[in-house]
């Protein structure tokens, strides 16, 4: 509850804060909540007031509230927007994690397992000897007691082989826990990297598709916070579970060996207490994933509102976006108050079931005392080894609790871990540079996005794009024009048809080589990255000198501007470059474009955000750009129209005129009109 009142309250700051140094302070907060929240746990510790107690009320009805809340609908408030509504609808997959994945994540690193399983398992059966020992200490002592009243005077020598025996086992301890415990962070990091890098690098290399399906901040919530989850819930497991596992079935053991009879009776709740676990297990998994999902949703609204902040403020809509959020942390509030109450039934149940073993153990074994049957000392290794096993299950009670979270946690990486990319992306040719000649053609191309696959977008398209000359397509406003760009680039494949490049299918080409050395895309509006304008330059081919990055910034009309800035080419453009002007970002793109010298140039769009000077200092960058490339240009602006060599108009998915800007002006046809509207 204080947990999500820190949520909103931070988030209200930042939607009125106007500086960005107030959202880097609450990206920080956001990410350094955990500590927060545990100082904040002392707060609880505080006395109560009425209204607070009657809030905490909720906690109470835990199977009403587990029940119910599959069916709460909680903060219903009007004028609340709808935008996040799919995804709470959407988010609802079911993700697994297979023993066979976990195996994977282990294999590597399975020598720091092992020995920390021998060191975990070691400690656990000196907890189990422990007691034995005390017990001979408790006898010891007792004889001592018996022959000092006899005689008036009693040697310690009985005793010390048992303390040496118990200061021993308590040092072994001490070392063993220190090795387990390192050896399981060690573990547990290595896993951890691991699966970030094989997310990362799954996620980099997925279809464009996937992106048009997924948001990114719940990609970035699973390569971050649920990888973290799954790591400290693994370590918890391993190390707690196994210690106390091992500690059950030992003291299981030694009463055994004290008392038959009664280790029967205990055996005999044991099976009681593994079904209730199962069930509440199944019961709480759901929950937990639930959770998560919904803490996955709050996290994109203010993630969201926070990255588009200018567009929030221009829109007066900050109210608006504490309100969506307050209402989807509530959400996860209630949803995770059900989780920790329903962890908490669980574990409160485990409780009192192993306080009445307990009980019963300590009742039996009275009765054996009277019945002379045990020592002194017996008594004593009874008491400890029955208190061992009772905290032994407790914590295990609780350790289920944290795999649980892990769980669910490492199932979300692992589903999109998992997803294999096409087939049709790996390999392929490469043309050597010296026959390269650039020529490009889509043969009836049909294509439909996947996400939206009852919308045809291209339909049977057919273009030539003879080598070294420059083709402009023009047409209305979604017709196609940049989802042709995407084709070329090989971002999604066509449903029919072909697009060749010299005659050879793109398909049997290599991608990389494709993108990287091949073809230049200038968009309209290119990002940057948070670094130096040279970095920035040298993104297009990583490998490029000072000399050649600075090359690169001539031929694009941008070295005159970099220079006049203190820190030149080692200046730092800000977030997706925001401190530069639109014109200025773009010359730094057509710098990075032109840094790999590709033999194509694709321009979609690339002037069409500037105003008329920053056009021009653009367009004269791009004139001496495109020379001697081949050039396909997405444009509605006349000037970059008409100096190409083909015209070719997209309309209903299709070329439906082709030819000169002179030679279709002539025909008073679609391009006519369409350069009459665009360019009034
Ligand atoms: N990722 C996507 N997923 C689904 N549909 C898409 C996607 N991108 C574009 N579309 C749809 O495909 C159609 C063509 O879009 P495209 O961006 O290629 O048009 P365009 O001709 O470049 O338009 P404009 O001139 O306005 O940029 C549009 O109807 C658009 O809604």
């Amino acid at each position: 509850m204080i947990f999500s009142r820190c949520h909103i309250r931070v988030f209200k700051f930042a939607l009125n804060k106007p500086s960005t140094n107030s959202l880097v302070f609450v990206a920080k907060r956001f990410s350094t909540f955990t500590p927060i929240v545990n100082s904040l746990r002392t707060y609880l510790k505080r006395p109560l007031d009425v209204g607070k107690v009657l809030k905490s009320l909720r906690l109470s009805g835990l199977a009403l509230s587990i029940s119910a809340v599959p069916f709460a609908r909680v903060g219903e408030c009007k004028n609340i927007s709808r935008r996040v509504d799919h995804l709470i609808h959407g988010d609802n997959r079911e993700a697994h994690l297979s023993l066979r994945d976990l195996a994977s994540l282990i294999a590597p690193h399975a020598f720091w397992l092992v020995v920390a399983v021998i060191a975990a398992f070691m400690t656990a059966l000196l907890n189990i000897q422990i007691p034995l020992y005390l017990g001979e200490l408790i006898d010891a002592m007792a004889e001592i007691v018996k022959e000092h009243s006899q005689v008036g005077r009693a040697s310690l020598a009985p005793i010390s082989p048992v303390v040496v025996k118990l200061v021993a086992s308590y040092a072994a301890q001490a070392g063993l826990t220190f090795l387990y415990i390192t050896f399981l962070s060690i573990l547990g990091e290595r896993m951890a990297g691991d699966l970030r890098l094989r997310l990362f690098h799954r996620l980099l290399h997925l279809d464009m598709s996937f992106f048009d399906a997924e948001k990114t901040t719940e990609l970035s919530s699973r390569l971050n916070v649920d990888v973290q989850e799954f790591k400290s819930s693994f370590k918890i497991t391993i190390s707690q579970g196994l210690r106390t596992l091992t500690q059950v079935v030992g003291c299981m053991w030694s009463l055994c060996r004290i008392s038959p009879r009664m280790t029967l009776f205990t055996m005999a709740i044991i099976p009681m207490v593994i079904t209730i676990g199962a069930f509440c297990g199944l019961l709480l998994r759901s929950l937990s994933r639930r959770a998560q999902c919904q803490s996955t949703i709050a996290s994109t609204v203010s993630d969201e509102a926070l990255s588009n902040i200018r567009t929030v403020r221009a829109f007066a809509m900050e109210q608006q976006e504490l309100r969506l959020f307050s209402r989807e942390v509530e959400k996860a509030t209630v949803l995770h108050e059900a989780l920790g109450a329903g962890v908490g039934l669980f574990q409160g149940g485990t409780n009192l079931l192993l306080n009445g073993i307990v009980v019963s153990v300590l009742y039996g074994g009275s009765g054996l005392i009277a019945a002379g049957e045990l020592s002194a000392g017996d008594l004593m290794s009874f008491l400890v080894t029955a208190q061992t096993i009772q905290k032994s299950l407790a914590q295990l009670s609780i350790t289920f609790g944290t795999a649980l979270k892990g769980y669910t946690a490492g199932a979300r990486v692992i589903q999109f871990a998992n997803i294999a990319p096409s087939e049709s992306y790996k390999g392929g040719i490469k043309i050597p540079y010296h026959s390269l000649w650039g020529e490009i053609c889509f043969e009836g191309v049909h294509f439909t996005y996947p996400s939206r696959p009852e919308h045809t977008v291209l339909n049977g398209l057919n273009l030539r794009i003879p080598a070294g000359q420059v083709v402009a397509l023009c047409g209305p406003s979604g017709e196609g024009k940049s989802t042709m760009v995407s084709l070329l680039e090989r971002f999604y494949e066509p449903n029919a048809g072909r697009i060749t490049l010299d005659g050879k299918d793109l398909t049997s080409l290599d991608v990389q080589w494709l993108r990287g050395q091949t073809i230049g895309l200038i968009s309209q509006e290119p990002v940057l990255f948070a670094t130096s304008i040279a970095e920035n330059i040298r993104y297009g081919a990583p490998g490029a000198s000072d000399e050649e990055v600075e090359r690169a910034a001539k031929l694009a009309n941008a070295d005159s501007f970099i220079q006049s800035f203190p820190n030149g080419y080692n200046t730092i453009v800000g977030e997706r470059g925001a401190q530069l002007s639109g014109g200025q970002r773009q010359r730094i793109a057509i710098a990075r474009a032109l840094v790999k010298d590709p033999p194509i140039l694709i321009l979609d769009e690339a002037t069409s955000a500037l105003d008329t000077e920053s056009e021009r200092l653009v367009k004269s960058a791009l004139d001496t750009a495109m020379k001697g490339r081949t050039v396909l240009v997405i444009a509605h602006r006349l000037s970059t129209i008409q100096s190409a060599n083909k015209i070719c108009v997209i309309r209903g998915g299709k070329v439906v005129e082709e030819g000169t800007h002179e030679e279709l002006m002539k025909k008073k046809t679609a391009y006519a009109t369409l350069i009459a509207s665009t360019n009034s």
